[in-house]
């Protein structure tokens, strides 16, 4: 398989259920490998739906789904739903069994011996933050909501899965455990590579982890499919446009990074002795060349809208940031997509 080849594609996918609801509608759709797609639009816009025709969980009214070249109409879905894992909101974690025995699930149909089960078991818990010591003989009502999650996110990856779906799966934790999660699992899906595919409702969750985001709408049609700067910075549609909303600017400032052409030479003074005498209001940590430019902005608005020590790699001074730098930081984000002033206009908006 070439590397560009989609691992999951969807091809004039249509699900309408028996009382007449077309949930998805004429869908061409890929997934490219190690790639993170993820679905979003309101509630009832067929996302659940496309997710689970991956793995057969619902069946095709017409179309195709293909996973790594072979339609999955002609595959069993026992073993395909081995080969692929999958995530939703309530984990769905076995209550009679503990952490240890429920991430080991598919190891286990797979018949692996247990030292193999064990081991790969204690790496996962590590993996997504819970000490295997403490936890694998735990069972799930001793867990929090985040510790439940993070078993069901253990558990999917347990086999090693070329293919992850994932329904709303930090739908039920709280927003700033939400956020750590959310920064955790990216961190793990890079790390391992795995093809991921997640629904969630919430644009946010959406331009945070996707490499591609797939808005849909009613009915199952998908109105945009792009990156989350051309997402954010150029809506395809009135409805995508309504959906990512009015704060598309600071959505951009929360994926966006403070690069070295961002800053300004720092004037007069030597560079540490303005890095000890600036301000020290809010934000906690020191801005740094890579920072995200939801914190450079926090800096700003902190300091008053004075310009803001920026540091290196090594801890020195390399310039400093100011609200013009960081206007010019969104315009660069914008520039490959947007040709003439539309910047201006995202910025603005
Ligand atoms: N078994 C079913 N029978 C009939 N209609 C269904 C069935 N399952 C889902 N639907 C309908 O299909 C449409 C799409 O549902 P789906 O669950 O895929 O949407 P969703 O985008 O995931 O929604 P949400 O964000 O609320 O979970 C909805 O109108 C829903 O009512």
């Amino acid at each position: 398989m070439s590397p560009a080849a989609p691992v999951i594609r969807f091809e004039r996918a249509r699900k309408e259920y028996p009382d007449g609801t077309v949930a998805v509608d004429g869908l061409d759709l890929e997934v490219f490998e190690h790639e993170m797609l993820v679905l979003v639009g309101p509630s009832g816009c067929g996302k659940s739906t496309t997710l689970r025709m991956a793995n057969r969980l619902v069946e095709l009214t017409s179309g195709r789904v293909l996973v790594k070249g072979e339609d999955i109409a002609t595959s069993d879905p026992v073993a395909l739903r081995r080969r692929i894992g999958y995530v939703i909101q309530n984990v769905g974690l076995f209550p009679h069994r503990t952490v240890g025995q429920n991430v080991a699930t598919v190891p286990a149909l797979l018949g692996w011996d247990s030292r193999r089960t064990r081991d790969r078991t204690a790496e996962l818990l590590e993996l997504v933050g819970l000490e295997p010591a403490i936890y694998t003989r735990r069972y799930p009502h001793q867990l929090s909501g985040g510790e439940r999650q993070r078993v069901g996110v253990a558990r999917a990856l347990a086999a090693d899965p070329p293919v992850l779906l994932m329904d709303e799966p930090f739908g039920a934790v709280d927003p700033a455990g939400r956020r750590r999660l959310q920064q955790e699992f990216w961190r793990i899906q890079r790390e391992l590579g795995t093809t991921v595919m997640l629904v969630t409702h919430d644009i946010d969750e959406a331009v945070r982890l996707g490499d591609r985001i797939a808005v849909f709408s009613k009915g199952g049609r998908l109105e945009q499919l792009a990156d989350a700067v051309n997402l954010l910075a150029r809506p395809a549609t009135a409805m995508v446009a309504d959906f990512v909303g009015a704060g598309r600017a600071v959505r951009l400032l929360g994926i966006g990074e403070l690069t070295a052409p961002d800053l300004e030479p720092v004037p007069g003074a030597a560079a540490t002795d303005v890095a000890l005498s600036a301000p020290l209001l809010s934000p906690a940590a020191a801005l740094r060349v890579g920072s995200r430019l939801d914190d450079a902005f926090a800096a700003l608005a902190a300091s008053g809208g004075r310009a803001v020590p920026v540091l290196g790699d090594d801890g020195a001074v390399v310039g400093q940031v100011t609200p013009d730098g960081l206007l010019g930081a969104l315009r660069r984000m914008t520039a490959d997509v947007d040709e003439g002033d539309a910047a201006d206009r995202v910025v603005a908006g």
